[in-house]
Protein backbone atom coordinates (compact mmCIF):
# COMPACT_ATOMS: atom_id res chain seq x y z
CA UNK A 1 0.00 0.00 0.00
CA UNK A 2 1.36 3.41 -0.98
CA UNK A 3 2.09 5.64 2.02
CA UNK A 4 2.46 8.79 -0.01
CA UNK A 5 1.74 9.68 -3.60
CA UNK A 6 2.21 12.80 -5.67
CA UNK A 7 2.06 13.93 -9.29
CA UNK A 8 5.01 15.04 -11.40
CA UNK A 9 3.43 17.62 -13.69
CA UNK A 10 4.62 18.43 -17.19
CA UNK A 11 6.65 21.66 -17.44
CA UNK A 12 5.92 23.80 -20.49
CA UNK A 13 8.22 26.62 -21.60
CA UNK A 14 5.80 29.23 -23.01
CA UNK A 15 8.88 30.98 -24.39
CA UNK A 16 12.57 30.19 -24.13
CA UNK A 17 15.32 32.67 -24.94
CA UNK A 18 18.94 31.61 -24.88
CA UNK A 19 20.77 34.72 -23.68
CA UNK A 20 24.37 33.53 -23.38
CA UNK A 21 26.75 30.67 -22.82
CA UNK A 22 28.88 29.95 -19.75
CA UNK A 23 32.49 28.78 -19.80
CA UNK A 24 31.34 25.27 -18.84
CA UNK A 25 29.10 25.09 -21.91
CA UNK A 26 25.79 25.55 -20.06
CA UNK A 27 23.50 28.15 -21.60
CA UNK A 28 21.94 31.14 -19.89
CA UNK A 29 18.20 31.25 -20.37
CA UNK A 30 15.16 33.42 -19.93
CA UNK A 31 11.95 31.41 -19.91
CA UNK A 32 8.39 31.40 -18.62
CA UNK A 33 7.57 27.90 -17.42
CA UNK A 34 4.04 26.78 -16.55
CA UNK A 35 2.74 23.38 -15.46
CA UNK A 36 -0.02 21.40 -17.12
CA UNK A 37 -2.50 19.03 -15.51
CA UNK A 38 -0.71 16.19 -17.35
CA UNK A 39 1.85 14.27 -15.34
CA UNK A 40 3.49 11.10 -14.11
CA UNK A 41 2.32 9.54 -10.84
CA UNK A 42 4.77 8.54 -8.14
CA UNK A 43 3.88 6.26 -5.21
CA UNK A 44 6.04 5.61 -2.19
CA UNK A 45 5.83 2.88 0.43
CA UNK A 46 8.29 1.58 3.01
CA UNK A 47 10.62 -1.08 1.57
CA UNK A 48 11.85 -4.22 3.37
CA UNK A 49 14.15 -3.51 6.36
CA UNK A 50 17.81 -3.29 5.47
CA UNK A 51 17.20 -3.16 1.69
CA UNK A 52 18.15 -0.42 -0.78
CA UNK A 53 15.67 2.10 -2.14
CA UNK A 54 13.90 0.54 -5.14
CA UNK A 55 11.93 1.62 -8.19
CA UNK A 56 9.21 -0.12 -10.19
CA UNK A 57 8.01 1.30 -13.52
CA UNK A 58 4.47 1.14 -14.85
CA UNK A 59 2.36 3.05 -17.34
CA UNK A 60 2.31 3.73 -21.09
CA UNK A 61 5.87 5.13 -21.32
CA UNK A 62 7.57 2.74 -18.85
CA UNK A 63 9.02 0.73 -21.72
CA UNK A 64 11.22 3.67 -22.77
CA UNK A 65 13.03 3.71 -19.44
CA UNK A 66 15.12 1.54 -17.12
CA UNK A 67 14.41 1.36 -13.38
CA UNK A 68 18.16 1.37 -12.71
CA UNK A 69 20.45 3.73 -10.79
CA UNK A 70 20.40 6.19 -13.74
CA UNK A 71 16.70 6.76 -13.39
CA UNK A 72 16.23 10.28 -12.05
CA UNK A 73 13.91 9.00 -9.30
CA UNK A 74 16.63 6.78 -7.81
CA UNK A 75 19.26 9.47 -8.46
CA UNK A 76 17.10 11.86 -6.39
CA UNK A 77 16.83 9.32 -3.54
CA UNK A 78 20.59 8.69 -3.60
CA UNK A 79 21.47 12.40 -3.67
CA UNK A 80 19.09 13.16 -0.79
CA UNK A 81 20.55 10.35 1.33
CA UNK A 82 24.09 11.53 0.56
CA UNK A 83 23.39 15.12 1.49
CA UNK A 84 21.80 14.17 4.84
CA UNK A 85 24.56 11.70 5.81
CA UNK A 86 23.84 9.63 8.95
CA UNK A 87 20.43 11.19 9.46
CA UNK A 88 19.31 9.74 6.12
CA UNK A 89 21.13 6.44 6.64
CA UNK A 90 18.80 5.75 9.60
CA UNK A 91 15.71 6.18 7.41
CA UNK A 92 13.84 3.14 6.07
CA UNK A 93 14.21 2.00 2.46
CA UNK A 94 11.80 3.66 0.05
CA UNK A 95 9.92 1.47 -2.43
CA UNK A 96 8.95 3.82 -5.24
CA UNK A 97 6.55 3.11 -8.12
CA UNK A 98 6.57 5.46 -11.09
CA UNK A 99 3.58 5.44 -13.41
CA UNK A 100 5.16 6.95 -16.52
CA UNK A 101 2.45 8.81 -18.46
CA UNK A 102 4.58 11.54 -20.08
CA UNK A 103 6.69 10.77 -23.15
CA UNK A 104 10.43 10.49 -22.39
CA UNK A 105 12.97 13.06 -23.69
CA UNK A 106 10.15 15.27 -24.95
CA UNK A 107 10.85 18.84 -23.78
CA UNK A 108 8.26 18.84 -21.00
CA UNK A 109 10.69 17.96 -18.25
CA UNK A 110 9.24 14.54 -17.41
CA UNK A 111 12.42 13.19 -15.84
CA UNK A 112 13.04 16.45 -13.99
CA UNK A 113 9.45 16.47 -12.72
CA UNK A 114 9.89 12.86 -11.52
CA UNK A 115 13.11 13.77 -9.69
CA UNK A 116 11.45 16.78 -8.04
CA UNK A 117 8.42 14.66 -7.11
CA UNK A 118 10.70 12.03 -5.55
CA UNK A 119 12.43 14.77 -3.53
CA UNK A 120 9.05 16.06 -2.27
CA UNK A 121 7.86 12.58 -1.28
CA UNK A 122 11.14 11.48 0.31
CA UNK A 123 11.65 14.64 2.38
CA UNK A 124 8.15 14.05 3.79
CA UNK A 125 8.71 10.28 4.29
CA UNK A 126 12.08 10.77 5.97
CA UNK A 127 10.99 13.90 7.92
CA UNK A 128 13.73 16.02 6.35
CA UNK A 129 13.41 19.77 5.86
CA UNK A 130 12.30 20.94 2.39
CA UNK A 131 15.60 22.86 2.19
CA UNK A 132 17.28 19.49 1.72
CA UNK A 133 15.24 18.97 -1.45
CA UNK A 134 16.01 22.51 -2.67
CA UNK A 135 19.72 21.91 -2.04
CA UNK A 136 19.83 18.65 -4.01
CA UNK A 137 17.49 19.66 -6.89
CA UNK A 138 19.97 21.62 -9.07
CA UNK A 139 22.51 18.78 -8.90
CA UNK A 140 20.03 16.51 -10.69
CA UNK A 141 19.28 18.70 -13.73
CA UNK A 142 18.66 22.28 -14.79
CA UNK A 143 14.88 21.80 -14.81
CA UNK A 144 14.59 20.08 -11.41
CA UNK A 145 14.45 23.25 -9.22
CA UNK A 146 11.48 24.72 -11.14
CA UNK A 147 9.69 21.37 -10.92
CA UNK A 148 9.86 21.36 -7.09
CA UNK A 149 7.11 23.98 -6.68
CA UNK A 150 5.27 23.23 -9.99
CA UNK A 151 4.09 26.83 -10.23
CA UNK A 152 4.34 29.35 -13.08
CA UNK A 153 7.89 30.68 -12.85
CA UNK A 154 10.35 32.87 -14.71
CA UNK A 155 13.57 30.87 -15.15
CA UNK A 156 16.86 32.68 -15.59
CA UNK A 157 20.53 31.81 -15.17
CA UNK A 158 20.90 28.21 -16.32
CA UNK A 159 17.44 27.53 -14.91
CA UNK A 160 18.52 28.09 -11.31
CA UNK A 161 17.36 31.70 -10.82
CA UNK A 162 13.65 31.38 -10.23
CA UNK A 163 11.06 34.14 -9.76
CA UNK A 164 7.35 33.50 -9.28
CA UNK A 165 5.58 34.60 -12.47
CA UNK A 166 3.03 37.39 -12.19
CA UNK A 167 -0.62 36.23 -12.39
CA UNK A 168 -1.58 34.34 -15.54
CA UNK A 169 -5.10 33.99 -16.93
CA UNK A 170 -6.95 30.68 -16.72
CA UNK A 171 -6.38 28.76 -19.94
CA UNK A 172 -6.59 25.38 -21.60
CA UNK A 173 -3.69 23.55 -23.19
CA UNK A 174 -3.20 20.82 -25.77
CA UNK A 175 0.14 19.00 -25.77
CA UNK A 176 1.20 16.94 -28.80
CA UNK A 177 4.31 14.79 -29.16
CA UNK A 178 5.04 13.05 -32.45
CA UNK A 179 6.85 10.13 -30.82
CA UNK A 180 10.44 11.13 -31.58
CA UNK A 181 12.74 11.49 -28.60
CA UNK A 182 14.89 14.64 -28.75
CA UNK A 183 18.07 14.80 -26.69
CA UNK A 184 18.42 18.15 -24.88
CA UNK A 185 22.27 18.23 -25.09
CA UNK A 186 22.18 17.66 -28.87
CA UNK A 187 19.84 20.63 -29.40
CA UNK A 188 21.97 22.96 -27.25
CA UNK A 189 25.03 21.69 -29.16
CA UNK A 190 23.39 22.56 -32.50
CA UNK A 191 22.60 26.05 -31.20
CA UNK A 192 26.19 26.53 -29.98
CA UNK A 193 27.63 25.29 -33.30
CA UNK A 194 25.59 27.80 -35.28
CA UNK A 195 26.58 30.60 -32.87
CA UNK A 196 22.88 31.18 -32.65
CA UNK A 197 22.39 33.51 -29.70
CA UNK A 198 19.92 36.21 -30.70
CA UNK A 199 20.76 39.61 -29.13
CA UNK A 200 17.63 41.14 -27.59
CA UNK A 201 16.83 44.06 -25.30
CA UNK A 202 15.98 43.00 -21.71
CA UNK A 203 12.48 41.57 -21.45
CA UNK A 204 10.17 43.05 -18.79
CA UNK A 205 7.32 40.99 -17.37
CA UNK A 206 4.27 43.13 -16.51
CA UNK A 207 4.13 43.40 -12.70
CA UNK A 208 0.35 42.95 -12.64
CA UNK A 209 0.62 39.90 -14.90
CA UNK A 210 -1.69 39.11 -17.79
CA UNK A 211 -5.40 39.50 -16.93
CA UNK A 212 -6.56 37.84 -20.15
CA UNK A 213 -5.33 35.26 -22.62
CA UNK A 214 -5.21 38.06 -25.22
CA UNK A 215 -2.75 39.96 -23.02
CA UNK A 216 -0.59 36.89 -22.50
CA UNK A 217 -0.57 36.09 -26.22
CA UNK A 218 0.38 39.69 -27.10
CA UNK A 219 3.35 39.25 -24.74
CA UNK A 220 4.30 35.80 -26.07
CA UNK A 221 4.14 37.09 -29.64
CA UNK A 222 7.26 39.19 -28.87
CA UNK A 223 9.11 36.08 -27.70
CA UNK A 224 10.40 32.84 -29.23
CA UNK A 225 11.62 29.41 -28.38
CA UNK A 226 15.22 29.73 -29.58
CA UNK A 227 15.62 25.94 -29.53
CA UNK A 228 12.68 25.35 -31.88
CA UNK A 229 14.49 25.77 -35.25
CA UNK A 230 17.32 23.51 -34.07
CA UNK A 231 14.88 20.84 -32.91
CA UNK A 232 13.00 21.06 -36.23
CA UNK A 233 16.30 20.65 -38.11
CA UNK A 234 16.87 17.43 -36.17
CA UNK A 235 13.28 16.21 -36.18
CA UNK A 236 11.33 17.82 -39.08
CA UNK A 237 8.08 16.18 -37.92
CA UNK A 238 7.94 18.92 -35.24
CA UNK A 239 7.09 21.39 -38.03
CA UNK A 240 4.24 19.08 -39.07
CA UNK A 241 2.94 19.04 -35.49
CA UNK A 242 3.01 22.86 -35.37
CA UNK A 243 1.26 23.14 -38.75
CA UNK A 244 -1.40 20.70 -37.56
CA UNK A 245 -1.96 22.56 -34.27
CA UNK A 246 -2.48 25.80 -36.22
CA UNK A 247 -5.44 24.26 -38.07
CA UNK A 248 -7.38 23.10 -34.98
CA UNK A 249 -10.51 25.01 -33.92
CA UNK A 250 -10.16 27.81 -31.35
CA UNK A 251 -6.36 27.54 -31.07
CA UNK A 252 -5.03 30.91 -29.89
CA UNK A 253 -1.28 30.26 -29.82
CA UNK A 254 1.10 27.38 -30.50
CA UNK A 255 4.81 26.70 -30.09
CA UNK A 256 7.33 24.00 -29.13
CA UNK A 257 8.26 23.49 -25.44
CA UNK A 258 11.83 23.19 -24.12
CA UNK A 259 14.15 21.32 -26.47
CA UNK A 260 11.21 19.49 -28.08
CA UNK A 261 9.63 17.58 -29.55
CA UNK A 262 6.41 18.28 -27.61
CA UNK A 263 4.45 21.27 -28.88
CA UNK A 264 1.64 23.07 -27.07
CA UNK A 265 -1.43 25.03 -28.11
CA UNK A 266 -3.27 27.49 -25.87
CA UNK A 267 -7.04 27.92 -25.63
CA UNK A 268 -9.45 30.11 -23.65
CA UNK A 269 -10.65 27.06 -21.68
CA UNK A 270 -9.72 23.45 -20.95
CA UNK A 271 -12.98 22.35 -22.65
CA UNK A 272 -11.91 24.04 -25.89
CA UNK A 273 -8.57 22.24 -25.66
CA UNK A 274 -10.35 18.91 -25.18
CA UNK A 275 -12.62 19.56 -28.19
CA UNK A 276 -9.58 20.48 -30.31
CA UNK A 277 -7.98 17.18 -29.24
CA UNK A 278 -11.06 15.35 -30.58
CA UNK A 279 -10.54 17.07 -33.94
CA UNK A 280 -6.87 16.14 -33.84
CA UNK A 281 -7.79 12.50 -33.35
CA UNK A 282 -9.84 12.62 -36.58
CA UNK A 283 -6.62 13.26 -38.54
CA UNK A 284 -4.76 10.22 -39.92
CA UNK A 285 -1.39 11.85 -39.27
CA UNK A 286 -2.08 12.17 -35.54
CA UNK A 287 -2.90 8.52 -34.93
CA UNK A 288 0.68 7.71 -33.89
CA UNK A 289 1.09 10.89 -31.85
CA UNK A 290 0.73 11.29 -28.08
CA UNK A 291 -1.54 14.06 -26.90
CA UNK A 292 -3.06 15.48 -23.73
CA UNK A 293 -5.63 18.24 -23.29
CA UNK A 294 -6.81 20.00 -20.14
CA UNK A 295 -6.07 22.90 -17.79
CA UNK A 296 -2.86 24.74 -17.04
CA UNK A 297 -2.21 24.63 -13.28
CA UNK A 298 -2.93 27.90 -11.44
C1 LIG B 1 15.64 23.20 -22.19
C2 LIG B 1 15.11 23.17 -20.77
O1 LIG B 1 14.20 22.09 -20.61
C3 LIG B 1 14.33 24.48 -20.50
O2 LIG B 1 13.51 24.42 -19.37
C4 LIG B 1 16.22 23.01 -19.76
O3 LIG B 1 17.15 24.06 -19.88
C5 LIG B 1 16.93 21.67 -19.84
O4 LIG B 1 16.87 21.11 -18.57
P1 LIG B 1 17.35 19.61 -18.28
O5 LIG B 1 16.80 18.69 -19.30
O6 LIG B 1 17.07 19.36 -16.83
O7 LIG B 1 18.89 19.76 -18.56
P2 LIG B 1 20.14 19.02 -17.91
O8 LIG B 1 19.84 17.57 -17.79
O9 LIG B 1 20.60 19.78 -16.71
O10 LIG B 1 21.21 19.27 -19.05
C6 LIG B 1 21.28 18.52 -20.24
C7 LIG B 1 22.25 19.22 -21.16
O11 LIG B 1 21.61 20.34 -21.77
C8 LIG B 1 22.52 21.42 -21.90
N1 LIG B 1 22.02 22.57 -21.14
C9 LIG B 1 21.04 22.43 -20.20
C10 LIG B 1 20.56 23.51 -19.51
C11 LIG B 1 21.12 24.78 -19.79
N2 LIG B 1 20.69 25.86 -19.15
N3 LIG B 1 22.08 24.90 -20.72
C12 LIG B 1 22.54 23.82 -21.40
O12 LIG B 1 23.41 23.96 -22.24
C13 LIG B 1 23.86 20.93 -21.41
O13 LIG B 1 24.54 20.42 -22.52
C14 LIG B 1 23.48 19.78 -20.50
O14 LIG B 1 24.49 18.83 -20.42
N1 LIG C 1 12.21 9.08 -14.59
C1 LIG C 1 12.64 9.48 -15.78
N2 LIG C 1 11.76 9.95 -16.72
C2 LIG C 1 12.20 10.39 -17.91
N3 LIG C 1 13.47 10.36 -18.31
C3 LIG C 1 14.38 9.91 -17.44
C4 LIG C 1 14.00 9.44 -16.15
N4 LIG C 1 15.12 9.06 -15.53
C5 LIG C 1 16.14 9.25 -16.39
N5 LIG C 1 15.71 9.75 -17.54
C6 LIG C 1 16.56 10.12 -18.69
O1 LIG C 1 16.57 11.56 -18.79
C7 LIG C 1 16.54 11.99 -20.15
C8 LIG C 1 15.66 13.24 -20.26
O2 LIG C 1 14.34 12.88 -20.05
P1 LIG C 1 13.15 13.92 -19.86
O3 LIG C 1 11.88 13.19 -20.14
O4 LIG C 1 13.27 14.64 -18.57
O5 LIG C 1 13.49 14.93 -21.03
P2 LIG C 1 12.86 16.26 -21.46
O6 LIG C 1 11.36 16.16 -21.37
O7 LIG C 1 13.44 16.63 -22.79
O8 LIG C 1 13.34 17.26 -20.36
P3 LIG C 1 13.62 18.80 -20.44
O9 LIG C 1 12.35 19.48 -20.88
O10 LIG C 1 13.93 19.04 -18.97
O11 LIG C 1 14.77 18.98 -21.36
C9 LIG C 1 15.99 10.81 -20.96
O12 LIG C 1 16.86 10.58 -22.03
C10 LIG C 1 15.96 9.62 -20.01
O13 LIG C 1 16.73 8.54 -20.46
Amino acid sequence: MALHQDMAHAKINLFLHVTGRREDGYHLLDSLAVFAGAGDHLHLSTGPQGQADSLTLQGPFAKGLEADENNLVLKAARALRQTRGEEAARQPAAALTLEKRLPVASGIGGGSADAACALRLLTRHWSLPMEAAAHVAPTLGADVPVCLAQKATRMEGIGDILTAAPPLPEMGMLLVNPGVGVSTPSIFRRLAETGGITPRPPLAFPEAGWPTLDALIAFLAQTENDLQPHAIAQAPVIATVLETLATLPQVRFHRMSGSGATCFALFETADQAIRAADHLMDRDIAQAWWHWAGPVLP
